[in-house]
């Protein structure tokens, strides 16, 4: 097994860097467009995306990237978009140029910082290596104030090897109480929120304060004992939007798994980082109507390893491991399952049961 240290120092450099350009942007204004699939995409998207980029290139120059965005609309003369397009130049820049490791001394250029979002084209794959970018995971979440995640995810011959999350709206402590979903003003004030939970393979999972600097030491990160016996005790989280994940396949799971306590809803992949840290103990996501709808890969690769270090497993609704080699999506999966190892089958046994109740067995 390789030993991915330069990368994981690397990816949380640049993670740490975006997350904090996010909280600016969280901070003063959330310019957003509406992209051609109806989904939103903000200035902190397009800001994240640069800056990661631009740092994976400058250290892993031969690595493809696939990530979520690209840089069309920021080259449109709508006065909107150009508006826009500046913010962006504006930010990526602050970022890039900010105290600590990888501290650029000269602004990129507009030039520069466009080809740097659209260097995430790559179309995914089985042989070699990539990273997955999703620059703010819960794009939706990110403009009410909710939960949000800058992921990265290093992937080689199909399997992810790293994953690195920042979490800017989660507190440090687990036990300390969430933001109230949706209550911007009590994100912007708090200062014991933002965390970055990091994966490699086979070597555990961990988290550390957003704002420390690289060098803080790292905090391993446990899923939460629960045996089959006390399954009922368990919590569940799920999407806040009902059209990512069936809300009411995921209830009828919970009843038959004798879990009463309602649902957790989260935005984003922060869902994965609290499985992970033992905050949570099942994520549901079940596709809806006729599950037509393939999952992204940049939606899943940083939470899966986390979850999966963590002590816990990840499948998708048969129990089949996710598949990251065939392209931009996982077109091999239907849904989501991500719980404690030792009750993963049970839950997934759960999943078979509603879905055929529901005449959706073949999903
Ligand atoms: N129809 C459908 N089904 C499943 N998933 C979808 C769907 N449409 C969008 N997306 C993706 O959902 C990503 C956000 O997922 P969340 O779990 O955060 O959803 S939610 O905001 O809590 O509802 C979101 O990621 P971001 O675009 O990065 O926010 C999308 O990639
Ligand atoms: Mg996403
Ligand atoms: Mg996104
Ligand atoms: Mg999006």
């Amino acid at each position: 097994m390789s030993d991915y240290r330069k990368e994981q120092e690397v990816a949380i450099e640049a993670v740490r860097r975006a997350s904090l350009i996010t909280q600016k942007v969280l901070q003063t204004s959330i310019s957003s467009l509406t992209k051609s699939d109806k989904s939103p995409v903000t200035v902190g998207d397009f800001s994240a995306q640069a800056i990661i980029n631009a740092i994976l290139a400058k250290h892993f120059s031969d690595d493809k990237i696939v990530g979520e965005e690209d840089a069309d609309d920021l080259r449109s003369k709508d006065a909107d978009k150009v508006a826009l397009k500046e913010k962006v130049i504006g930010l990526v820049n602050e970022g890039l140029m900010a105290e600590g490791a990888d501290q650029l001394e000269k602004p990129l250029s507009e030039t520069e910082i466009l080809e740097a979002i659209d260097k995430g084209n790559c179309q995914g794959g089985v042989k070699g290596r990539m990273w997955t970018l999703d620059p703010i995971d819960g794009t939706k979440g990110f403009l009410r104030g909710g939960q949000y995640a800058v992921c990265l995810a290093l992937i080689v011959d199909g399997e992810v090897r790293l994953g690195v999350m920042g979490c800017p709206n989660l507190p440090i402590d687990k036990s300390a109480k969430k933001p109230q979903e949706g209550n911007l003003d009590e994100v912007k004030q708090r200062d014991d929120l933002g965390v970055i939970f990091v994966a490699s393979e086979g070597k555990g999972a961990f988290q550390r304060p957003l704002h420390a600097t690289s060098s803080t030491q790292l905090t391993p990160i446990k899923t939460r004992e629960i045996t089959p016996e006390i399954l009922s005790k368990a919590s569940f989280c799920e999407s806040v939007e009902a059209g990512h994940s069936s809300q009411g396949t995921n209830a009828k799971i919970a009843e038959f798994l004798g879990i009463s306590s309602p649902s957790v809803r989260m935005d984003s992949q922060a869902k994965y980082a609290s499985v992970a840290r033992g905050d949570g103990d099942i994520y549901l996501r079940l596709p809806v109507g006729d599950g037509s709808y393939q999952e992204k890969i940049w939606d899943h690769a940083a939470g899966c390893l986390i979850v999966t270090e963590a002590g816990g497993k990840v499948s998708d609704a048969k129990g089949r491991p996710l598949d990251f080699s065939i392209g931009r999506t996982l077109k091999n999966n239907k849904g989501v399952v991500a719980a404690h190892a030792s009750v993963h089958a049970k839950v997934i046994e759960a999943v078979r049961k509603a879905l055929e109740e529901e005449g959706r067995g073949h999903l």
